[in-house]
């Protein structure tokens, strides 16, 4: 099964799903042949024809995204969607001085503590567009030695012309995806991107088997509750989630890269309000939350002392001392992150996924990959008896439904390469948890007993 492939073949092979890692640096070549592309496949011309391209993103180095690009779309208008103010705004824009085809969009951030994590690559293409919604920020190091996942749309088709003219809900999928996707971008109430809420209305996404899953900073209330974050991920479940008794004995995974402070006990937000959501069923969205097994994947100091980089993965995984040690209640939550099957335990994970697999671990009832960390934040948090939302930061996700993919309940998933039939998970399942003498990794502390796979302590500063 394994040999160089084209993006595009690749791309063929992850289908129905497209859901795909990052190509890492450093291990056996069959872990970055079969469902793994690099930002240069993503923008190659066997892809599509460039025309423009927008990235929405949190961290940017502009003269290696340049790079990324290929010769002859270098000079292609290119969109950068950040959060920066002040001094990092001008930085970024000194650093495009000299990229005449670069704009820029700041999106706002009114509420405190919030960040822009959002990534997104919108493609516009002479043949079309295509969508890919990621975990990666547009630095060199994310894209070298980490696990980090990516939805990639098919290409949509423009629409013709007359059928576009009428409303934006002309060339819609059964997810609703472009409604989705304006609604989303909508939120940022931005000038800058007007024209490619007009590029996504011109193509035809019904195509699209993916649920849109974003977050947008602000107080959500009323009809706009379910809107955004935990609450519109329990909406969905509410609507199109498994048949309660089909998954009840069923446990819930998180997967994530840091995690925010969720307060003194697990029945403050996550075991509850948070918890409640990534457990809604069918139908009803008031589940016994006694009965539900939550799973989170957290790499140990060991697993980064052991990775690939070495403790410099750390430096992506800003989890701090004073948020841990208020909630150690945490770590009988926590497993190993493991990725035999795909090559990539020691390729630190920067993905965030979640989902809900069977006791067998044969299939899922859902899979969700996002930008979206452990955090109030990035997922909101109830205020006012749960009459609002209350989200800081903008996220972005996709969800994997069965029903969307023609099966009836589940669907069937695997970490083995040579599955690529099945939804490959980015890590391995059964999971393994934390053993007592296993701490999870915290960025803001120093290592000095056992040096690093490069024979580099940490000790920052
Ligand atoms: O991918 C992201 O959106 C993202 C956001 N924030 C951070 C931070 C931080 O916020 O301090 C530190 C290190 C890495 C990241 C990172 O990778």
């Amino acid at each position: 099964i394994t040999g160089p492939r084209s993006p595009d073949q690749v791309y063929s092979e992850g289908q129905p799903y497209s859901f795909f890692l990052t190509k890492v640096h450093g291990i056996q070549n069959q872990y970055n042949q079969v469902l793994a592309m690099d930002i240069k496949d993503i923008l190659s011309p066997i892809m599509g024809t460039l025309q423009a391209s927008c990235q929405f993103n949190y961290m940017f180095e502009i003269p290696w995204l340049m790079k990324q690009y290929p010769e002859q779309f270098r000079s292609k208008p290119l969109l950068l969607v950040h959060g920066f103010t002040a001094g990092n705004k001008t930085a970024l824009e000194i650093e495009a001085t000299k990229y005449s085809n670069i704009k820029f969009c700041q999106a706002r951030l009114e509420m405190i503590y919030g960040t822009h994590h959002t990534k997104m690559m919108m493609l516009l293409y002479e043949e079309g567009m295509r969508v890919v919604i990621h975990t990666s920020n547009l630095v060199e190091r994310d894209w070298y030695q980490k696990t980090q996942g990516m939805w990639i749309s098919p290409l949509f088709p423009k629409l013709k012309k007359e059928e576009n003219k009428s409303n934006f809900s002309r060339g819609d999928s059964p997810t609703n995806f472009k409604k989705d996707l304006l609604d989303y971008i909508g939120s940022y109430k931005a000038y800058q991107l007007k024209d490619w809420q007009q590029n996504i209305a011109d193509h035809d996404m019904s195509s699209a088997k993916v649920v849109i899953i974003g977050s947008s900073p602000g107080r959500h209330m009323a009809e706009n509750k379910h809107k955004f974050g935990h609450m519109r991920l329990r909406k969905v479940l509410n609507t199109h989630g498994p048949p309660k008794d089909f998954v009840k004995s069923w446990p819930v995974i998180g997967q994530y890269s840091s995690i925010g402070s969720l307060g003194a006990t697990k029945d403050a937000w996550l075991a509850t309000e948070f918890l409640q959501s990534l457990a809604t069923v069918e139908g009803s969205s008031c589940v016994p939350l006694a009965s539900i097994n939550l799973k989170l994947i957290f790499p140990t100091k060991d697993n980064v002392r052991c990775s690939l980089e070495g403790y410099p993965a750390g430096a992506s995984i800003p989890y701090s001392i004073n948020v841990a040690k208020k909630q150690t209640y945490l770590t009988s939550y926590f497993h190993h992150w493991i990725s035999k099957g795909r090559g990539r335990s020691r390729a630190m994970p920067h993905i965030k996924s979640y989902c809900r697999p069977s006791p067998s671990s044969q299939e899922v009832a859902w899979f969700l990959v996002t930008s979206a960390n452990l955090s109030k934040a990035a997922w909101g948090a109830l205020e006012k008896k749960g009459s609002q939302l209350m989200i800081r930061s903008y996220e972005l996700g996709v969800l994997f439904l069965p029903k969307f993919f023609g099966s009836k309940k589940t669907i069937p998933v695997s970490s083995d390469i040579n599955d690529t039939d099945k939804l490959l998970l980015p890590y391995d399942l059964p999971l393994k948890p934390y053993q007592k003498e296993d701490r999870p990794w915290i960025w803001d502390i120093a290592y000095k007993e056992l040096p690093d796979c490069n024979g580099n302590m940490w000790c920052p500063s």
